[in-house]
């Protein structure tokens, strides 16, 4: 991605927090610059007050699987987000994808405990297709991690999980946590998070209706 992508980001987070998906520090947003670096939001910031030093520049080796913080980097001062090793697994996973947001719903919490299963079925909305399913009554399921405390594990099940098997949607749960989403461009990151959160509000009235 050519240009300066930290300004649409802090503008999406603003967005995600206004909407209840990045309170209290929660969630965090890259957004790529080469095929192996990207930005990402810095550790323990407010989403709603971010600037363009609230990231931080990160070197993926896709090879090793690696990342780290790029030290030529003027704002190497602060920490990159706690949930980088995620993010490094979904681009070394996806080579496609450019952008990932990490968000924390009451929503995305609740769906994860609709099943105890490693994947949780999705109704079979029209919005699907916004998530580029073009299927009639599509019947999908989005994984679901479990939230171990080391992130490091949760981003080697991720990786372990998805290198034999794709998703059939760019997003995944973290059980009790939150979701992630993954795209090709800044725009189609925020439909999909809008998107995602759309289909788990309309499953947690669903069962509220349903009794
Ligand atoms: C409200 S604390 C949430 C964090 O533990 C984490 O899950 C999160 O999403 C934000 O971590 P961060 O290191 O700020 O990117
Ligand atoms: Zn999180």
């Amino acid at each position: 991605m050519s240009i300066d992508s930290r300004p649409t980001l802090i503008s999406a987070a603003r967005h995600f927090y206004q909407m209840g998906w990045m309170v209290g520090t929660a969630g965090n947003l890259s957004a790529k610059i080469s095929d192996n670096s990207f930005w990402i939001t810095s550790s323990g910031c407010p989403k709603n007050l971010l600037t363009v030093d609230d990231f931080v520049l990160m070197t993926l080796d896709r090879d090793k699987g690696e990342f780290y913080s790029t030290p030529t980097q003027s704002h190497s001062q602060k920490r990159p987000s706690a949930e980088t090793s995620i993010h490094a697994a979904i681009y070394n996973l996806f080579p496609d994808a450019q952008v990932c947001y990490h968000v924390h719903s009451i929503e995305n919490n609740l769906v994860s405990r609709f099943t105890n299963s490693d994947n949780l079925a999705l109704p079979p909305l029209e919005m699907l297709k916004g998530l580029g399913v073009w299927e009639e009554n599509p019947h999908l399921t989005m994984p679901i991690f479990a939230n171990h405390l080391e992130v490091s594990q949760i981003a080697e099940d991720i990786f372990t999980r998805f290198k034999d098997t794709k998703p059939q949607v760019p997003a995944l749960l973290i059980r009790d946590h939150g979701v992630t989403i993954w795209a090709d461009s800044l725009e189609r990151a925020g439909n999909y998070i809008e998107i995602v959160e759309y289909i788990f509000r309309y499953m947690v009235i669903r069962s509220k209706v349903k009794g």
